[in-house]
């Protein structure tokens, strides 16, 4: 596994497993050099959203690398304010304009806005039907969401991006999601260095010769589990993609599995 490596959607579609969040930074003009380091360090997978409302500065990183878009896996995602049918198809309209783009490779429902979850959905069919995406999912669905939309859903969602650290570790839905052939993807691994201190992970960080970021990052790769971690450091991107040089053994990534104690840096999606 490295830096380019890829998981395969349920329609074939080649996705990274590592990539670069853009959530966010003090002040988003750090966002087009925070994205031009992280393509200079080989990532392919950004993962922006409209609400972070850096859609433009991540088309200026990418029209600066000169890297052919083809090369680039660009998710963003529908925000709870324009869910609904029609106002999800205007939204998806600015994301592009603001992208610079005519496609996007993944397009995520945020959050489950309860009211409108199921046309959101829809709409995100149409652009799917309309060859304007590449792959549509969720974000923060939990099986209850997923149990809903399977109801009335003639695409299954390729990705669902909800919270996932050691310390945030919704094993059923991991489970139900591969279950469902939907390719699970973490956000906020570092916790946003909330735990950086913990006891347990400066251990695992000291035995492995590693970072306790580059840990946690690790801890989603050995399971499949598609990773976005922010930084809009160069050293810390560089530290964060730095991550094929050693393996966590089982019997640590056991550990690990017990160190769920439901720290989230977002709201609980079973709220929604
Ligand atoms: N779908 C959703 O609802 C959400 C999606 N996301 C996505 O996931 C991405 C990652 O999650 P985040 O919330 O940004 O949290 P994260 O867990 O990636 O933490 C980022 C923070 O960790 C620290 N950090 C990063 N690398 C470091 C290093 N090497 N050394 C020391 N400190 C370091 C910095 O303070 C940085 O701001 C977001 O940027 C966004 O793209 C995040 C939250 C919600
Ligand atoms: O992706 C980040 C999701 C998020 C959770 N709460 C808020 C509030 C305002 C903007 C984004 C978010």
């Amino acid at each position: 596994m490295n830096l380019q490596s890829t998981t395969t959607l349920n329609n074939g579609v080649e996705m990274p497993l590592l990539g670069l969040g853009v959530y966010a930074p003090r002040h988003n003009n750090e966002v087009q050099q925070a994205v031009e380091w992280a393509l200079e360090a080989g990532c392919r997978l950004i993962d922006t959203a409209s609400i972070y409302g850096n859609e433009r500065e991540v088309a200026d990183a990418m029209a600066a690398s000169g890297l052919p878009r083809q090369e680039l896996f660009i998710t963003t995602k529908v925000w709870n304010d324009d869910e609904g049918y029609d106002t999800t198809l205007t939204a998806f309209d600015k994301s592009l304009e603001k992208l610079k783009t005519d496609y996007v490779d993944l397009y995520l429902i945020h959050w489950p806005i309860r009211e409108k979850r199921l046309d959101t959905w829809r709409a995100l069919e149409t652009l799917y039907a309309d060859k304007r995406v590449r792959a549509i999912g969720v974000s923060n669905y939990y099986q209850p969401h997923l149990d809903e939309l399977f109801t009335i859903a003639s695409v299954t969602p390729a990705v669902n991006q909800f919270e996932f650290s050691p310390y945030c570790n919704p094993a059923d839905v991991v489970a139900y999601c591969r279950e469902k052939g939907i390719q699970p993807e973490g956000y906020a691994p570092l916790v946003r260095g909330e735990k950086s201190n913990d006891p347990r992970l400066v251990t695992l960080a000291e035995k492995y010769g590693k970072s306790t970021y580059q840990i946690l990052v690790k801890w989603s790769l050995q399971q499949g589990v598609v990773t976005i971690p922010k930084s809009v450091k160069k050293e810390r991107i560089q530290e964060n993609f730095a991550v094929f040089d050693f393996a966590i053994s089982d019997e640590d990534m056991a550990d690990m599995n017990t160190w769920h104690d439901n720290t989230r840096v977002a709201w609980n999606p079973l709220d929604f």
